[in-house]
């Protein structure tokens, strides 16, 4: 059996990652949207039958920008194989996303992923790793979107030589994203249906991390039965707020932050709240049937719609 290796915050945060490409087809586009619920109220529901289907052809379809983040998912593998990074990959959770959009995302296409750790926090009871990854055409070398994934290593903290908890990020603090959910009354509140077979759906999408479909998996993790994938909540979240804020314009959205605050069991019905602050918007999601807040974040749009 292969020794423990020792936690080495400065082998972790000078890791480099190999230049990952992925490429895309109008399939993965559509079964993406249909994974996160678009369609499954009203199969011709005309703000949404876009994502699935086109009159003109499949390349005429129009993608998510929450698709975008689905490129930061496949460096799961590449976590576990940074050196001095000694962690439990079944205790692994999904902690919080951001993403920036650049361009509208083609139908299809091939991306190039460029990917940094951007941070490493001790936590005690867990080690917070971040990951920045840029994402670029490959054939034009355009910079597309950006992702920045933090994960939540719990069980791996504990590791600082001094007193102060270790703690390095590569982002001035005037950059990271400050929310407070007001107590007001949302501007508007958009309700969900998640299906009992959602992350079975969803991890089509390129997440095949037993977590999310393996009974024994999700019970070692700490949970009852399979639990659904972060990025597939945020996903229906930001869905949400296209139908509710911005009238089904998906091209509107600028850039999205989300934190996981708590699992989400697929079956369970989502309440997405919204509260507009200019052209921000503030969202916290719910889960109905245990009246617990699992998602919070902003969606920064570049405009608001006209008929708001
Ligand atoms: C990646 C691809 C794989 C995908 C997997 C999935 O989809 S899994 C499914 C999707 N994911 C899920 O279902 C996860 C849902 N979320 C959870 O279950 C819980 O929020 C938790 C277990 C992540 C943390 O709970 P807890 O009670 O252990 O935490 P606490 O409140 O005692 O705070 C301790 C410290 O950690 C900080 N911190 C706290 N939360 C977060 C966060 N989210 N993010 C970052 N940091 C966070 C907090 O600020 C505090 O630091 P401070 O301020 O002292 O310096």
């Amino acid at each position: 059996m292969a020794a423990k290796s020792e936690f080495d915050p400065q082998l972790i945060i000078s890791h480099k990652f190999p230049e990952l490409t992925y490429c895309y087809t109008e399939r993965d586009a559509a079964l993406y949207a249909l994974g996160i619920g678009a369609c499954s109220k009203d199969a011709v529901d005309n703000k949404e039958l876009k994502y699935v289907y086109h009159p003109d052809g499949q390349q005429s379809i129009e993608v998510l920008p929450t698709f975008a983040s689905l490129f930061s998912g496949g460096l799961q593998s590449e976590i576990a194989k940074i050196p001095g990074l000694d962690f439990d990959p079944r205790l692994l959770l999904h902690g919080q996303q951001y993403i920036e959009m650049y361009k509208p995302l083609p139908s299809h296409g091939c991306i190039l992923n460029k990917a940094t750790v951007s941070g490493l926090h001790d936590k005690g009871k867990a080690a917070v790793l971040e990951v920045e990854i840029l994402s670029y055409e490959k054939e034009s070398g355009v910079l597309l979107f950006m992702n920045r994934m933090t994960v939540y290593l719990r069980g791996a903290g504990g590791f600082s030589k001094s007193s102060q908890p270790y703690s390095f990020t590569k982002y001035p603090s005037n950059q990271t994203f400050a929310y407070k959910i007001p107590q007001s009354q949302p501007f508007a509140v958009f309700e969900d249906c998640t299906q009992p077979s959602q992350a079975l759906l969803y991890r089509l999408s390129g997440d095949y991390n037993p977590l999310h479909s393996d009974p024994m998996v999700a019970e070692i993790a700490g949970f009852s039965r399979p639990i659904l994938h972060g990025l597939c909540t945020l996903g229906f979240a930001v869905r949400a707020i296209i139908k509710s804020i911005c009238r089904g314009e998906q091209k509107m959205i600028k850039n999205i932050s989300g934190r996981f605050l708590l699992h989400v069991y697929p079956g369970e019905t989502l309440i997405t709240e919204m509260w507009l602050e200019g052209l921000r918007v503030l969202y916290q999601v719910k889960v109905k049937e245990r009246n617990r807040a699992v998602l919070s974040g902003v969606v920064t749009l570049d405009r608001l719609s006209s008929s708001l």
